[in-house]
């Protein structure tokens, strides 16, 4: 975990703390959003759909109030047996937090896919804050027609626009949303960004270099599990500590096998050194990454090996 102080509260009569849940259609642009609240990457985001399987928490700290974010994978409708786990985990999600974040973007009509959304959020109690997403990718009177989109779909607290990349109206989501919580002291300590296990951060490094260059021929059929960590023993203080990370990147297919490795092992060996340099980085320490690539036969439909790989 990085950090360890809980703020003492300036006025602890107002201070608001609770959790947020970010949904809406796979590509809205909910992990680029809560990165850009959390303000450092928490969350893998990508031009592909469904690439965030894990519920990722980032934590905004602010004198006023800690506000926790859930990041949810794509709420759709369930198509494989994966599918129909996310829906579950998204559903469970809207249950317990204090108010959604419902993304829309800017540059897509509202679809089939947010009606789905609307009509599952309109089964909750839960506050919901409609965001017109990726706002600067159009022009003011597209802006206007969405926001006329939005407000007609369904019964938000809030419309607001929001541009996560350009850094445009962020604050005000982040107040929205804050507005919305209890009063409450801090959950959390200061200075903690997330608090998934350690293993699901490698594990996201991981794919996340996997997949770069190559998402069109791999969007959906990677997972990626830690399988042992520790550190290794016998170092002397010059050497400093060494972590050993031992992890298996499954695919569905023999040809995938072939994509993510590449000829004579270079690709992996470039995932390899992606992965290791942000591990590093989250960590503090010095990493052996050991990379293994499984098939894992249409993993997609098995539920066993969904469990194993911790779905
Ligand atoms: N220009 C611009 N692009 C954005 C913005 N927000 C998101 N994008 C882009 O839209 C794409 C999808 O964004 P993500 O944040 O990965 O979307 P997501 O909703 O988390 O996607 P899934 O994990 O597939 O559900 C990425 O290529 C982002 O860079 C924005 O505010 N401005």
């Amino acid at each position: 975990m990085i950090g360890s102080t809980y703020i003492t509260p300036s006025d602890p009569g107002s201070y608001r703390a609770g959790f947020a849940s970010v949904v809406g259609r796979p590509n809205a642009g909910k992990s680029t959003l809560v990165n850009a609240l959390v303000g450092t990457k928490v969350a893998i985001t990508s031009g592909r759909p469904q690439t965030t399987r894990h519920t990722i928490r980032g934590i905004v700290h602010r004198d006023d109030a800690q506000l926790v974010l859930v990041d949810t994978p794509g709420l759709h409708r369930p198509r494989t047996l994966l599918g129909t786990r996310l829906n579950d985990l998204v559903m469970g999600t809207l249950a317990e937090v204090d108010v959604v974040a419902f993304c829309l973007p800017s540059d897509q009509k509202v679809g089939p896919g947010d009606e789905f959304i609307a009509r599952t959020l309109a089964e909750t109690r839960t506050p919901v804050v409609a965001l017109a997403t990726k706002a600067h990718l159009v022009d003011s009177k597209r802006l206007v027609e969405h926001l006329i989109e939005i407000e007609q779909l369904g019964d938000w607290v809030d419309i607001v626009p929001v541009s996560s990349l350009e850094g445009y109206q962020v604050d005000v989501v982040a107040d929205v949303l804050v507005s919305h919580l209890p009063v409450s002291p801090p959950l959390y300590p200061e200075g903690e960004l997330t608090d998934e296990p350690e293993q699901i951060m490698i594990a996201e490094l991981v794919r996340e270099a996997a997949l770069e260059g190559v998402r069109d021929e791999l969007p959906h059929s990677l997972a990626v599990v830690v399988e042992e960590m520790g550190e290794r023993p016998g170092r002397s203080a010059a050497q400093g500590p060494l972590l050993d990370i031992h992890v298996t990147v499954f695919v569905e297919r023999q040809s995938q096998k072939a994509i993510v490795i590449g000829a004579r092992g270079s690709r992996l060996r470039d995932v390899g050194t992606q992965a290791r340099a942000g591990i590093e980085a989250l960590l503090g320490t010095k990493v052996f990454l050991d990379l293994h690539v499984k098939v894992a036969k249409d993993w997609q439909r098995d539920p066993k090996q969904l469990r194993r790989l911790g779905f």
